[in-house]
């Protein structure tokens, strides 16, 4: 005799006496088994828990075995089901096959004969847990959103893959442009709280004293200008995931609210008297180092603590090896069909110089580097001349810039971010004639000027003409808004130390 195995069964049988000997037979065979004698009973046993196999009756006394088979292949389509059946529904229990059941019984049938079939099933879902296994352990070029097999993505995708359905906070923390936002869609759409919402709020681009009833809503009256009462992020989001991106941005005054809100659920409106329960997950993100801001004392540590359960450090892309060359092909993909061009491939030199670069703007900036190179080219290849020519002049990657690193100006990467922004700017015809290279570059008495003066002069020109809106200037110059903050915090620093 084979080796008896262990399985939960569930045994779906209106005849209280088959039922029974039905039972004999399974329990013969190594399982665990429920038996219940009714359709309905079975799909509140199945709510509760699921079973390896269903072994179900098609003719029940309330609904028919078919319909509990349709919500089975629906809700849980791990399950195997065999079928029983008289001989005079043979051509139903046919059909149940077509529609996902994995063999019949006909009545009668003697314990070697269920064994067999029950056996196979055993075996079959053995083999399909297998391959799905195998499949898992596959490196994934895609993910919920992302492109890239590089190792260090196919760690994210796992630490992903196992927060989606907790409701632990996960603090997200990378550089500009590496997906800190597409991560956060992707635990939301991982987890069980798919089909509720995912709110997203970006705590640098809200004015401060707007921010509050961003989040908590307000009444009607509660300031000038509220002229109704007016729902917050809190309360869209609930059930749901609730992103608070650029969180180290937040005022301190509002941290301390927020905590109270993180701990409780609890909330008031602004200019509310009223507590608001929700039910919500929390991913927070900042391109900052957030233990550094703690230190500093601008990011409360109890919030910290609170928001930083579970960590996420996403790469920077000029550490994600050929993941560079695997996203520049799907970009050309996409943006030939946008702009309506037929690029089939980089050259190799193009290739070369894109894998050399260090991309600073991460994800963001190759998306800007592709779109250029297509919108302004033509032809079946990219070549390196249609390339930005910072790309082109194959700028060494520094390789030792830290993730989130405060300030950058004692590297070359801002340089280079703020002409390929500034580059872009103009292709979009978003700045106007302003921020031409050489504008930029040179000073009025016609020398090269330091590189961080032509930066600061480029997002300087973008925010005037933005009329001062920080964030549109930002949005517009590709960067985040707390880029811009902190640039102008180490400006003010270079001014005053050169002073
Ligand atoms: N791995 C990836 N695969 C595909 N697209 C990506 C990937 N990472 C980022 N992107 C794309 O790059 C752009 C920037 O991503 P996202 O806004 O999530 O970055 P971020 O880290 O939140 O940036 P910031 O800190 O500036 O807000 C988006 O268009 C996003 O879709």
């Amino acid at each position: 005799m084979d080796k008896q195995i262990e399985f939960t069964a569930l045994l779906v049988e209106d005849s209280m006496s088959l039922g029974a000997l039905y039972t004999e037979y399974l329990r013969a065979e190594g399982a665990k088994v429920t038996l219940v004698h009714y359709g309905q009973d079975a799909l509140s046993e199945l709510a509760k828990w699921q079973p390896e196999l269903l072994i179900l009756d098609i003719k029940l006394p309330d609904i028919s075995g078919m319909e509990v088979l349709e919500t089975v292949q629906k809700k849980y389509p791990d399950i195997s089901v065999i079928m029983i059946t008289a001989h005079g529904t043979i051509d139903i229990a046919v059909d149940a096959m077509r529609a996902g059941a994995f063999d019949f019984l006909v009545k009668p049938f003697d314990a070697k004969r269920l064994s067999i079939t029950l056996r196979n099933a055993l075996k079959q879902k053995e083999l399909f847990n297998l391959v799905a296994k195998y499949e898992n352990s596959l490196p994934k070029a895609n993910f919920q959103g992302f492109i890239g097999n590089s190792l260090a993505m196919q760690a994210v995708y796992k630490t992903i893959d196992s927060v989606a359905n907790s409701k632990a906070s996960v603090f997200v923390v990378g550089e500009s442009g590496t997906g800190k936002e597409v991560c956060a869609h992707a635990i939301h759409n991982a987890g069980s709280r798919r089909d509720k919402p995912f709110v997203a709020l970006n705590c640098a681009s809200i004015p401060k004293d707007l921010i509050e009833s961003e989040i908590f809503g307000h009444t009607k009256g509660a300031f000038t200008g509220a002229h109704a009462n007016r729902d917050g992020a809190a309360t869209r989001a609930h059930g749901g995931t609730l992103f608070l991106d650029e969180i180290c941005e937040m005022d301190l005054e509002l941290q301390s609210k927020l905590l109270r809100f993180i701990q409780t659920g609890v909330f008031q409106r602004v200019g509310g008297s009223r507590e608001e329960k929700v039910d919500v997950r929390f991913i927070s993100a900042t391109n900052r180092a957030p233990w550094d801001e703690v230190k500093a004392g601008r990011f409360r540590e109890d919030l910290f603590y609170r928001l930083h359960v579970i960590p996420i450090e996403l790469p920077p892309l000029r550490m994600r090896g050929k993941d560079i060359l695997l996203l520049a092909k799907r970009l050309l993909k996409e943006y030939n069909r946008e702009e309506g061009k037929s690029f089939a491939r980089y050259s190799e030199e193009a290739i070369q110089s894109l894998l050399r670069y260090n991309w600073p703007g991460n994800v963001r900036q190759l998306q800007n580097v592709v779109r250029q190179a297509v919108v302004l080219g033509s032809g079946q290849q990219i070549e390196l001349s249609m390339l930005p020519q910072l790309i082109d002049s194959n700028h060494q990657p520094s390789g030792s810039r830290v993730a989130n690193e405060p300030s950058c100006d004692k590297q070359p990467l801002p340089q280079i971010e703020a002409v390929v922004a500034a580059t872009d700017a103009t292709n979009k015809s978003l700045i106007g004639d302003e921020l031409s290279f050489s504008e930029t570059a040179l000073a009025p008495d016609g020398h090269i000027q330091p590189l961080w003066l032509s930066e600061k002069q480029t997002i300087e020109a973008a925010i005037a003409q933005c009329d001062g809106n920080v964030p549109k200037a930002a949005a517009l110059l590709d960067i985040s808004a707390s880029t811009i903050y902190r640039k102008r915090q180490s400006w003010e620093e270079k001014q005053e130390a050169d002073a």
